[in-house]
């Protein structure tokens, strides 16, 4: 059974949300999900999954600021076992700003450069994820295509 690990960071819980969101999509398309709050995850524990999903809202005016409790996390995926690993990266955020769920570029950013290969375009959710819910199951129908 292929085995994802969902890691989010959530301010007002908008990316907690979208996060269940996907591991449901995910459970009904037969994988095995763990998902965890990014304050309770080490990267090195992405060594035990055969993809990972990564969530993250973004902050910030003047230029992108990741949720406060990913950044360590952030820092740490430099020096993470990610080399060749299936990677998605989605997050909420808000489109008035100027960078746009800015986290995801960035996080996509990190990603490539430690070897991770990304198996979707990142997911960004402009406000509510409930209000998006057809972009989001599709986006994790496009994950568990690639598994
Ligand atoms: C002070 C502040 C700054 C924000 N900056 C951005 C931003 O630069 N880009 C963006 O897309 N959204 C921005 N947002 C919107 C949040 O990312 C959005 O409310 C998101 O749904 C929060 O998700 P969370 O509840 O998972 O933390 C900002 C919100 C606030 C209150």
């Amino acid at each position: 059974m292929t085995t994802a690990l969902i890691v989010y960071g959530s301010t007002t819980g908008n990316t907690e949300t979208l996060s269940s969101m996907i591991e449901k999509q995910l459970v009904s398309k037969g994988l095995k999900i763990t998902c965890k709050n990014v304050t309770d995850t080490q990267a090195d524990e992405l060594k035990n999954y055969d993809i990972i999903l990564l969530g993250c809202s973004t902050w910030g005016e003047e230029e992108i600021e990741l949720q406060d409790d990913f950044i360590p996390f952030y820092d740490s995926l430099t020096n993470a076992p990610i080399k060749g690993k299936k990677i998605g990266v989605f997050g909420c955020g808000d489109s008035s700003y100027t960078y746009f769920c800015g986290a995801v570029d960035a996080i996509e950013d990190r990603v490539k450069e430690t070897g991770g290969i990304l198996i979707a375009d990142g997911l960004k959710v402009d406000g509510d994820p409930d209000d998006a819910r057809k972009e989001v199951l599709s986006w994790a129908d496009e994950i568990a295509d690639a598994a």
